[in-house]
């Protein structure tokens, strides 16, 4: 053969391998600070229902001590899913952070990958190279996906044949009193992405996007006065929202991504419905993706045509509901034409209509047998903003494994969503090896050693007055060793975090 067409030959094999491969996540690792809150326990100091908080939120949530930040939180994530993955360090062309918690308006992900190369160094590893990228990734609880998004295209470019690591990492606070207490959380979630993935594989182009300024649901301004509240100097992370009005914004946004998705499918969109076989979307608490995914069942009946509105009216029938008023909201582009709505205003027949569906096949059919896999499992994370959807993907994938549950071949849905709004809607399929990579998810070693907060304890944490906390003994984990001050070493030391990666000595024997 000529020597030109060997080279030839060998560069159509190569390119035919590169489209057989399917680029996705390969690896899912989680960090939990140890902090918890039973929420049993929480409604009895409140004096709120547990029947409705266990059927609403869940059971429990972590919150971070005050030795930790979102750096920390992430770079702990991170070495996990380095070391149970063996991960060469080296072959890490992108290492992103997306979080809405960041306290350094800088950078973040560099910090981030400072401190993973102290960790690796500690335990006698290589480290992560000089030529890696190190994007930082914000839109609310969108960020992680944004930067999952960042990193396929990265492989798909000029990282062919690197990896990426994506960190999904919040801390979740919300104001004591306000509607989001029982919400709270912290965590972080790292994926390991590259060009052929052992877990999810990710069609990129299949995807659907959304988003839609809005007259603020949630927000967290710099400027707002409770940062300078804390007397521990850190930041507080609380946001300005308006609760119920959120979870219409997230309803919207989820129903604009899915339509955005189902656009680029062959056949009726409403049989994807009945097709996909596992569902996970954005989880601030319990019962919001159940509503989510119902709502924009809602809607693709409605848009199905004479067949799918026939149905809505049956089912608005049997409600009880004015199916024409139903129809009429349902077919509107944007219910909220840019202004905030108030409680019940929008979708007033949206409680009603869901609690006659529950009842029926069509609850078990759509909703139940899809949005179940992993979900008992994420009662005890609490809300951890971007790091929850990928949380979910890995308790379904970890529980799926531990069950002896064949997952391969199977078509989910991950929807993502970020309030002020923006959604992403990802077809993900599960790869034929899954299991390998699925028995290495850390997900319930990540919940063990829970330390229980009094109301006392945890008040004076929220508050940032934490005198008498249980201790933390961390192992092969992150925490903030000291803050600068202006009598430091460097004039330019002031409010500078620096962290400290903590071994601590296993006992003998
Ligand atoms: C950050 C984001 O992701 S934005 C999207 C979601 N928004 C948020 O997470 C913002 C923070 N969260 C919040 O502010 C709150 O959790 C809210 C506003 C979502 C809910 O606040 P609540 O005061 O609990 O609202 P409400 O009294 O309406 O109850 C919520 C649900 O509990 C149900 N409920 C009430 N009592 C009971 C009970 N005893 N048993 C079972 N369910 C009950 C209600 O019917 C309602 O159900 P629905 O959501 O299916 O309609």
């Amino acid at each position: 053969m000529p020597h030109s067409t060997h080279l030839g030959a060998l560069k159509w094999a190569l390119l035919l391998k590169s489209a057989l491969l399917a680029p996705g996540i390969s690896g899912l690792s989680l960090y939990l600070p140890p902090y918890r809150v039973q929420l049993d326990e929480w409604c009895q100091w409140n004096d709120e229902s547990w029947t409705k908080i266990r059927a609403v939120v869940g059971r429990s949530f972590r919150m971070r001590g005050p030795q930790h930040n979102v750096y920390t939180l992430a770079a702990s994530a991170a070495l996990r899913l380095i070391r149970d993955y063996d991960i060469n360090p080296a072959q890490v062309g992108f290492l992103a952070l997306g979080t809405e918690s960041s306290s350094d308006n800088s950078a973040g992900a560099v910090i981030v990958k400072g401190m993973i190369n102290d960790g690796l160094r500690a335990n006698g590893q290589s480290q992560l190279a000089r030529d890696c990228e190190v994007p930082e990734f914000k839109q609310a609880c969108l960020g992680g996906v944004y930067g999952l998004k960042a990193a396929l295209r990265y492989l798909a470019t000029d990282g062919v044949g690197r990896q990426a690591i994506v960190i999904c990492a919040d801390v979740a606070e919300y104001a004591i009193g306000s509607t989001g207490e029982p919400t709270q959380g912290a965590g972080a979630v790292a994926l390991l992405v590259n060009g052929d993935a052992d877990l999810l594989e990710v069609d990129l182009a299949a995807v659907g996007s959304d988003s839609q300024y809005r007259i603020a649901d949630f927000r967290k301004p710099f400027t707002r006065f409770r940062q300078s509240e804390r007397e521990d100097g850190q930041m507080q992370d609380l946001p300005v929202f308006n609760g119920r009005y959120s979870t219409n914004c997230y309803i919207d946004a989820t129903r604009h991504a899915m339509a955005a998705m189902l656009a680029k499918r062959p056949g009726p969109s409403i049989d994807y419905f009945d097709d996909v076989d596992a569902v996970f979307i954005h989880r601030p608490y319990h019962r919001m993706p159940a509503t989510g995914w119902v709502m924009s069942y809602l809607f693709a009946l409605a848009a199905d045509g004479p067949a799918g509105q026939a149905q809505l009216r049956t089912y608005c029938r049997a409600a009880g509901l004015d199916a024409d008023m139903v129809l009429a909201e349902l077919l509107t582009e944007d219910p909220f034409e840019g202004r905030e709505m108030g409680d019940g205003e929008a979708y007033p027949w949206s409680r009603k209509l869901r609690g006659h569906l529950l009842h029926t096949e069509v609850w078990d059919r759509i909703i139940g047998t899809k949005l179940w896999l992993g979900a008992e499992a994420m009662k005890d994370l609490g809300n951890l903003y971007t790091a929850a959807l990928p949380a979910w993907l890995a308790a379904g994938l970890a529980h799926a494994h531990r069950d002896g549950i064949e997952l391969a071949g199977q078509e989910w849905l991950a929807l993502g969503y970020g309030s002020g709004d923006a959604a992403e809607a990802i077809p993900m399929r599960v790869a034929v090896g899954w299991k390998a990579a699925a028995a290495k998810i850390n997900f319930e070693a990540a919940l063990l050693g829970p330390i229980d907060l009094s109301q006392q304890n945890y008040v004076a944490l929220h508050e940032g007055q934490p005198d008498d906390l249980p201790p933390l003994v961390p192992n092969d984990e992150f925490v903030i060793d000291r803050v600068g001050t202006n009598n430091g070493p460097n004039f330019y030391d002031l409010g500078i975090e620096y962290y400290r990666h903590v071994v601590r000595a296993q006992p003998a024997g």
